[in-house]
């Protein structure tokens, strides 16, 4: 019996030593055994083991933001255990996202969280650079598309009419409402207007404002527990999420799957009978009016003659997350919008002239320059699909596969060369003849000097499918209140800062907001 162990524990031993040898000897090498090229220029003095976890931690991308004024725009550094390699110029951005996109555009897991409430990265945010992800893009497309999205407008309308409605109901004496109070009003309208692009209209089955609050209620645990310390550090260093894997399994900490589970059992009486039904639609035109429709029976492409069609547990994982990204992203920018527009008294005066006319190119200039300013996820983190070499002034770069690729918007959208005064809010930058005009990432390639676009929507093949859809309710919502009130006070200054961002590491930023006048026109 002994001689057995010992056995079994040399060949263990062996094996963990093969494995540790491999791992050191090949970490640095080409298939062919030459080394690799350098990682890209890092930022100096970082400490040993953890590297730039503590002060990413605390600082979040004002780091990246500093590292790249202190190394330049193009950096490498190790938060933790991640590898990072950070593009804070367009040029940049242009040739990883846009020239290698087929190179850059894959995504990893943050932790075992995003994997479990991904059912292993099955939703669009989270699916590899592959044919599955292209299918659920093709299906989500022909509903919120800039196509298609018009189908909303009545929806958006009424939702924005119902937040003026609820500001009005909720007035205190002295005609003001909380940051609190606001937040609470917008949240339910982004839920509502979330909800009804991805499962469709509320005829069949009533969606009570009990159950969406629950689901918001449920949102913000997933979130408490995803930025939680541990959790957080298990982020950036694999072993130990491995660690609170093995640490919840004998602990049998089932509070995540819970969690998980009872978003599912909200949803699933919402999506039954547009699944019973699916038939009906498969070809009609009824597929367009909501994502769950139209993810039920994927359409054949060029390049994807004969789709193998997606199980009921995909569509529902996918329509969770995608509700839960539209809603918070909708809620951070209208609760945004509104204390903004609040700041900005001449502003709204020159709306409500511009509501009297067909134009609506203030509004859309204004919402534009909000997202600018205040872009809720101002990191996008992008993995490799191999290891490969990046040439950047001449020289080669190294990019490893089981590294990531951060796009920081922060430092792009902050740049004085692409947007000039761009620590100044002034929508009217954007209101200049077209001939002037290029997009973000175009920009220097020709003399166009006017940038009229941002990426608080993204970049590349994974930019967001709900942009313009996102746009024309802002917009809606701008000019209902511009309508209905004259607004004072309002805050834009103060930021709190979450960790994650519906489900990844990379974090979102919201504007804490604070008391605004609303006096009735
Ligand atoms: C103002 C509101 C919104 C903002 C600021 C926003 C922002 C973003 C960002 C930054 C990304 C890229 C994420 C990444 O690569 O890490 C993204 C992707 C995406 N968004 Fe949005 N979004 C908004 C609303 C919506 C809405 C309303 C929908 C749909 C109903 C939507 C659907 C998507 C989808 C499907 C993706 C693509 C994921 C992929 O292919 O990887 N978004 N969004």
């Amino acid at each position: 019996m002994g001689s057995v162990v010992s056995y079994i524990v040399t060949i263990a031993f062996t094996y963990i030593l093969t494995q540790i040898g491999q791992s050191l000897i090949w970490v640095n090498k080409k298939p062919d055994g030459t080394p690799k090229s350098p990682w890209a220029p890092s930022p100096h003095g970082l400490p040993w083991i953890t590297n730039g976890y503590e002060i990413f931690n605390q600082d979040t991308y004002h780091a990246l933001t500093r590292w790249s004024k202190e190394v330049g725009d193009f950096f490498s550094v190790k938060i933790g255990r991640k590898q990072i390699t950070v593009l804070n110029n367009v040029k940049l951005v242009h040739e990883c996202l846009i020239e290698k996109e087929q190179f850059n555009s894959s995504k990893t897991p943050s932790d075992t969280q995003e994997k479990m409430v991904t059912d292993h990265c099955k939703t669009v945010f989270t699916a590899s650079f592959s044919t599955y992800w292209a299918r659920l893009r093709r299906a989500i497309y022909i509903v919120v598309g800039p196509l298609y999205f018009a189908q909303f407008m009545d929806h958006f309308k009424s939702q924005a009419k119902k937040l003026s409605f609820g500001i009005g109901e909720s007035l205190r004496e002295d005609k003001t409402l909380s940051a609190k109070q606001l937040r609470q009003l917008v949240e339910m309208v982004a839920m509502d207007t979330a909800l009804t692009m991805v499962l469709g209209d509320t005829d069949k089955v009533p969606r009570d404002p009990e159950s969406m609050l629950m689901i918001i209620q449920k949102g913000r645990e997933l979130e408490v527990k995803q930025t939680g310390k541990y959790n957080r550090i298990g982020q950036f260093f694999p072993s130990f999420n491995s660690f609170l894997d093995v640490a919840h399994l004998f602990t049998m900490d089932s509070s995540m799957m819970k969690a998980r589970n009872s978003i599912l059992e909200i949803f699933l009486p919402w999506f039954d009978p547009t699944f019973e039904n699916r038939e009906q639609f498969k070809h009609s035109d009824e597929k367009i009016q909501a994502i769950a429709k139209s993810l039920l029976y994927i359409e054949p492409s060029k390049n994807d003659p004969e789709p193998v069609q997606l199980t009921k547990d995909e569509v529902l994982v996918n329509l969770v997350h995608i509700t839960f990204h539209a809603y918070t992203y909708l809620t951070s920018t209208i609760f945004t919008l509104v204390q903004r527009l609040a700041t900005e008294p001449e502003l709204q005066q020159e709306l409500l002239q511009e509501l009297e006319t067909e134009d609506q190119s203030l509004a859309l200039a204004f919402v534009r320059e909000s997202l600018r300013v205040d872009t809720p996820q101002r990191l996008l983190a992008y993995s490799p699909r191999a290891d490969y070499e990046l040439v950047v002034d001449e020289k080669p770069y190294r990019i490893d596969e089981a590294s990531e690729i951060v796009v920081n918007v922060d430092a792009l959208h902050n740049n004085n060369e692409y947007y000039p005064n761009a620590e100044t809010f002034d929508p009217k930058r954007y209101l200049k003849s077209e001939k002037k005009m290029t997009t973000l990432l175009e920009f220097g390639q020709t003399g166009r000097k006017i940038v009229k676009d941002n990426l608080a929507f993204g970049a590349g093949r994974r930019a967001c499918l709900g942009s313009k859809a996102s746009e024309a309710l802002l917009v809606t919502v701008l000019y209902q209140l511009v309508k209905g009130y004259q607004l004072k006070g309002g805050n834009v200054k103060e930021k709190i800062e979450v960790a994650t961002n519906v489900w990844s590491w990379t974090g979102r930023t919201e504007t804490k907001g604070t008391v605004i006048e609303f006096i009735k026109r």
